[in-house]
């Protein structure tokens, strides 16, 4: 893990709906390189806190502080709505678990990686369509459908050109909800070895929310456990699972093991 200082710092971070609060109360640094896994029962408020950590929902209390490309270390709330687009723009991306909604789904393929590579200047239609090409190699996508739409891929091809859109720019911290759920148990395992191995490569921070302990097991070096929008348990994944500390993580724990 490199990286002496953290890339995200929060602190007593929480999101209300109206009267209740979807999260409540988070810490958390990120470093250069980390994947976070949140787990968490149905309705424990992972998404909440994803949405929150990512600003597409406010924050209702708290600091989040992202140290961006050049070194300089913001809190996200000061820094205005121009800023964090940018930052969607070079330095985050965003893989929603249904690929329909982080793919233009009637654009080409090479049109769905070539457009964020354009958003960031590049101009020069052999390039972009150069470079489109070499990301659906990586991710697996034949390069003869450069010209089909998604519309046409089946969901794991979907799920794979999100991830070739989210990752031409060569982000440096990526949100993924859910990215494996919704796909067939074998069509998991190939995108989840792809997702880990890009990730590892591309030395990527990323916070990934699962209800599966067995992904979280697979991809992340921390695991932080909610529960009624708290973070109840939080440490090293492999801690976390071979020992939980929380009774509710226990039982979390052991409901997988029960199958
Ligand atoms: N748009 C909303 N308006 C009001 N309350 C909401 C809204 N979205 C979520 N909540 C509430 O916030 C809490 C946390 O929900 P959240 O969706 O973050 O949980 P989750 O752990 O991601 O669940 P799931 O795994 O089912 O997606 C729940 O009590 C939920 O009912």
């Amino acid at each position: 893990m490199s990286g002496a200082r953290p890339l995200l710092q929060v602190r007593d971070a929480g999101h209300r709906y109206g009267d209740r609060w979807g999260c409540r109360g988070v810490d958390l640094d990120l470093w250069p390189g980390e994947v976070i896994a949140v787990v968490g029962e149905s309705g424990s408020g992972k998404s909440t806190l994803l949405g929150t950590l990512s600003q597409r929902l406010s924050l209702t209390e708290g600091s989040i502080r992202y140290r961006a490309a050049d070194g300089e270390a913001a809190d996200l709330s000061e820094i205005g709505e121009s800023a964090v687009r940018r930052l969607w723009r070079t330095e985050w991306g965003f893989v929603h678990q249904d690929p329909a909604d982080g793919l233009r789904m009637h654009v080409s393929a090479g049109g769905n990686v070539g457009e964020p590579l354009m958003a960031t200047g590049w101009r020069h239609y052999g390039r972009i369509r150069a470079a489109a090409a070499e990301w659906l190699r990586r991710v697996e996508i034949p390069v003869d459908r450069i010209d089909d739409a998604p519309v046409t891929f089946s969901g794991g091809m979907r799920q794979r050109l999100q991830i070739a859109r989210n990752l031409v720019v060569s982000p440096r911290l990526v949100f993924m909800d859910e990215p494996t759920s919704g796909l067939d148990v074998s069509v998991q395992a190939r995108l989840l070895d792809l997702i880990r191995s890009l990730v590892a490569e591309l030395g990527l921070a990323v916070i990934i929310v699962t209800h599966d302990l067995a992904v979280a097991r697979l991809i992340s070096h921390r695991t932080l456990v909610m529960k009624d929008g708290r973070v109840i348990e939080s440490g090293l994944t492999d801690r976390v699972l071979d020992d939980p500390q929380a009774a509710y993580t226990q039982l979390l724990v052991s409901s997988i093991l029960q199958g």
